[in-house]
């Protein structure tokens, strides 16, 4: 059987998320949000939550990347913060799990290398969500399987961009040893072989394909005369 890394490699992974205050939120719609990216050709998922992990997994039988946003008083760190989520997330059943890899004190103290150790006890793999080539290294030093430049333009020290972060990418698929995964701002097909070209083992895509709200309104703002940039979560 083809292992996860071969099944991805130089493919689309959808991201289905939809937090409590968007209209798609709920597990069943989640799974059918997969199911047609399974249909389009997605290779794997990135989900939020145990509950739309599960039914994602049930539903489409694809590798499913888990994650848990959760905010913490006090804590900028929201996607897989501590061991609580990991432990969700590995009873869900996720075959990675993607966590915030910035180097910022995590909630409770827990640190970077402990959740990845906790994922691999249970066998799944880590993927470090990043936003520099610094937190890369690191990540790849702590042990992630694999890292992805989703937090690029998301930390207060990020460069803020409107598409995705092509040289963060390139950097760190020449510098790292393990696969580099180009997410956030990837909003046309033609971004996606550009990405591949600098290094990515994969491209992620969400928003521009699963947030119908999003999508919407760059067509109205464009129907509205205006140029309809797309608003991010
Ligand atoms: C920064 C953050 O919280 N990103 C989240 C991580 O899971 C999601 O909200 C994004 O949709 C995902 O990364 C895919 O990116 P985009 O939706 O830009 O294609």
């Amino acid at each position: 059987m083809a292992t996860l890394w071969e099944q991805v490699r130089g493919g689309l992974i959808v991201s289905c998320q939809a937090l409590p205050e968007e209209p798609l939120h709920g597990a069943d719609i989640m799974a059918r949000m997969a199911l047609a990216a399974k249909q389009g050709g997605a290779a794997a998922i990135r989900a939020n939550g145990a509950a739309d992990v599960r039914s994602i997994k049930e539903a489409t039988g694809l590798p499913v990347i888990g994650i848990v946003k959760r905010d913490y008083p006090g804590s900028p760190v929201y996607i897989t913060p501590t061991l609580r989520e990991v432990e969700e997330l590995l009873d869900a059943g996720a075959d990675m799990i993607a966590f915030d890899a910035t180097l910022r004190a995590r909630p409770g103290g827990c640190s970077a290398a402990e959740l990845v150790r906790r994922m691999h006890g249970s066998g799944a793999l880590a993927m470090a969500d990043v936003s520099t080539l610094e937190e890369a290294i690191e990540a790849q030093r702590i042990g992630a399987d694999c890292v992805s430049t989703t937090l690029s333009g998301y930390t207060p020290y990020s460069v803020s961009r409107t598409g995705p972060d092509y040289a963060l990418v390139e950097r760190a698929a020449q510098r790292l040893d393990v696969p580099v995964f180009a997410e956030g701002r990837v909003t046309e097909p033609s971004q996606i072989p550009a990405l591949l070209a600098r290094g990515a083992h994969a491209v992620v895509v969400g928003s521009a394909i699963t947030r119908p709200q999003l999508i919407t309104e760059r067509f109205a703002a464009a129907a509205a005369g205006g140029k309809g940039a797309i608003r991010w979560i």
